[in-house]
This record gives structure tokens, C-alpha cells and sequence, in this order.
């Protein structure tokens, strides 16, 4: 078994246990700097301008670190991809403690038994029956009952833009009576005027994910009063100051989430919900429970429902070498983040720059 330092750049890739966002397989970079370990990994499907934010964050880590945390651990939901019953109970009686969990819902299925995450507003492919949503659901807050009693766990649902206001209503309504109370459904609709029309339109509390961190101005989602809470992700709203930044600016409750990253990226959104003022949700970081291999020895893993707080450069986010073994990519898909590594990095270099005085200054 190699011992000693990891070299930097490097590059990891593992099998999901669980289909989850259409994918099977989660790949990315990680690099070293004086402050630490970033990570690099947007999506295949997301192209260098859209990716450009994730570098951003990468260095944040890697070279200046993070801001002075106000807790020092984090409270986690399980993350339950699209699932029968058994395996969700399944998943939640083995989530480590959470008291909370966010189901995929909305799924929609291609032929051919591709599933597609919708996040461009269009809806292909046949929607899920309520049926199978409420028969997942109903798993979860068994599996609750089950560890805590009656009436313990939260429960909330993320549509990925998957549904139309009229079928949001309808889905929402049963999914709703089946959790006990939803404590809210993220992303139900796939514009920002669709989650304004649902917020009118019923009870639950509506989360922005997508209308967030993909949209060109993600104040719309507040100037059109089309959300109760905003789900950020470090990596794609550039690093945790960028966050803090937005949190400010927006004024909503917020709820950190992964990009199912690896557990040196996930450090980079614990840190952001260690350094929120106010942090009312548990938070969507528990998603190494996704991987079947991490990149350090001992991965970010909830322990009695929630992460710890670990400084940049904690020897427990240092990669390890026998950890990597297990989660080596192929030839070819080192290439490719070298390559894109580089396009991306040269992408940054000619942006002109945020002194980080400045940045800090707005803070
Ligand atoms: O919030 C969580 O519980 C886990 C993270 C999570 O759900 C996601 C991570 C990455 C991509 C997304 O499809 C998905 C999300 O939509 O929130
Ligand atoms: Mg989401």
C-alpha cells in the first residue's frame, strides 16, 4: 500500500451505491494549497462558464481557507434518492442519527430506463406516480417512528424543477398527508415564477435549489417572494465568502446542501454552515453515505445526526493514499480533469480579479 503524502493535483472516482441525478459513477480533482485541500468537480453536463464558480471555490479552500466558524458541528438530513420503500427505510435506519430527510421525487423515466434530472425546465419523459412518492415517504417516517417514536423525524422533498404547478398541487397534497407535514419541498417547479405561483397555492414552504445556483440572478427569487428558504451549494455559487455574501443579500433562511462531493468538498460546505449566522435547518452534507469510496481515511459521516466542524488543512481531510486506491479513475478520466482542470483554471486567470481585501470588506 502507497504510504505518505498524496501529490496534488488528484484525481478520484467512485461508484454511487444508489443511482442519484441520473448518475452512477461521481468523479472530480482535488487540489492542494498552502490553506489545504480544495475540491473540483462540477458535473459533466455543466460547461466551462458554469463551471468556473466550482474552481473558484476549490482555491478558496486551497489557498486562503475559510472564515472563522460560530458552531462547531452541523446538524445533517439523510439524503434518500429515488427509492422503493424497503431500500428507504433501509437507508434511513442507517443514516447515522438524522433526524431529518430530504426523498427525491418527480422523478421522470426515459425510455430505455434512463432517468433524467430536469434542470432546464423541460419535462421529458413519464412522471413518477404520486403513488410510488407517497409509498417512499411513508417508508421514511416509519423508519423514523421506528428509531425515535412518533412524531420525531422531519421530512422534505426535492422535485428538481420536475413538475408543473398543477401537478406539484396534486403531488404536494398527498406527499404531504403521507410525511405528516412536509417541512418543505425544494425545487418543486422549474421557474421562478412557477415556485411564486405554488407559494400561493398551498401550504407547504417552497426551497430554492436550482432557481439559486443556476440562475443568472438569483435575486429574482426573492424580488418575485417565490421562496421561504434557499438551498446554497458551495462549489457552483463559488466558495463559502460568495455564500455568505448571497445569504446576506437574499435574507432567507438558509440550507447548506452538496453537490455530492467527495469529503474534502463537503468540508468546504460544512464551513459554510458553520460561519451562517443562523443555520435553522439541518443541512443536505450527509451524502458520502452516497459513495461506495471516499478520499480520506475516516469520511465526513454523521454521527449522531450531525458532522463535525473541521478547519481547512485537519489532517482527517488530508486525502489517503489507500482510501484513493479504492477510488481510482481510469486513464481516461484523469485526462479529462487534467484537462479540464487546466481550461478552467485559464478561464479564471483571464477574469478580472476580486482583490480579497475587497471581499472581504463586503462581507
Ligand atoms: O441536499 C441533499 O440532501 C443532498 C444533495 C442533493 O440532493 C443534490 C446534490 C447534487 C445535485 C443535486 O441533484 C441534488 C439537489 O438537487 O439538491
Ligand atoms: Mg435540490
Amino acid at each position: 500500500m502507497t504510504r505518505g503524502p498524496v501529490p496534488s493535483p488528484v484525481v478520484w472516482s467512485t461508484p454511487l451505491r444508489t443511482r442519484f441525478r441520473g448518475l452512477d459513477t461521481r468523479d472530480g480533482v482535488l487540489l492542494r494549497g498552502d490553506a489545504g485541500w480544495g475540491e473540483l468537480s462540477p458535473f459533466w453536463d455543466y460547461d466551462d462558464a458554469e463551471s468556473a464558480p466550482w474552481l473558484r471555490c476549490a482555491r478558496e479552500a486551497a489557498d486562503v481557507g475559510w472564515p472563522a466558524p460560530v458552531r462547531s458541528a452541523v446538524p445533517v438530513n439523510v439524503t434518500v434518492p429515488a427509492v422503493g420503500p424497503e431500500q428507504a427505510r433501509a437507508i434511513v435506519l442507517a443514516s447515522g442519527g438524522c433526524r431529518t430527510a430530504k426523498v427525491k421525487v418527480a422523478q421522470r423515466s426515459l425510455p430505455g430506463g434512463a432517468s433524467l434530472h430536469a434542470v432546464d425546465g423541460s419535462r421529458p419523459g413519464e412522471l413518477e406516480p404520486v403513488a410510488a412518492e407517497v409509498e417512499r415517504v411513508a417508508a421514511v417516517r416509519e423508519a423514523f417512528a421506528e428509531l425515535y417514536g412518533p412524531g420525531v423525524g422531519r421530512i422534505r422533498v426535492d422535485a428538481n424543477g420536475g413538475w408543473t404547478v398543477a401537478e406539484a398541487v396534486a403531488h404536494l397534497r398527498e406527499i404531504d398527508a403521507a410525511a405528516g407535514g412536509l417541512e418543505y419541498a425544494e425545487q418543486p417547479c422549474a421557474t421562478v415564477e412557477e415556485l411564486a405561483a405554488l407559494r400561493r397555492l398551498v401550504d407547504v414552504p417552497v426551497a430554492a435549489d436550482e432557481s439559486i445556483r443556476r440562475a443568472s440572478d438569483p435575486l429574482r427569487v426573492v424580488a418575485l417572494d417565490a421562496a421561504d428558504v434557499v438551498v446554497l451549494k458551495v462549489q457552483p455559487l463559488g466558495g463559502v465568502r460568495a455564500c455568505l455574501d448571497l445569504a446576506e443579500q437574499v435574507g432567507l433562511p438558509v440550507v447548506v446542501s452538496s453537490a455530492l462531493e467527495s469529503s474534502v468538498g463537503l468540508a468546504a460546505g460544512v464551513a459554510l454552515a458553520a460561519a451562517l449566522p443562523e443555520l435553522p435547518y439541518a443541512c443536505g452534507l450527509a451524502t458520502s453515505q452516497l459513495f461506495a469510496h471516499d478520499v480520506v481515511a475516516d469520511p465526513l459521516l454523521p454521527v449522531d445526526g450531525a458532522l463535525p466542524v473541521l478547519p481547512a488543512g485537519d489532517p482527517r481531510l488530508e486525502p489517503d493514499a489507500a482510501a484513493l486506491a479504492g477510488a481510482a479513475p481510469s486513464d481516461a478520466v484523469r485526462a479529462r480533469w487534467h484537462d479540464r482542470a487546466a481550461r478552467l483554471g485559464a478561464l479564471l486567470d483571464a477574469a478580472p480579479a476580486v482583490p480579497s481585501a475587497d471581499r472581504e470588506g463586503a462581507r
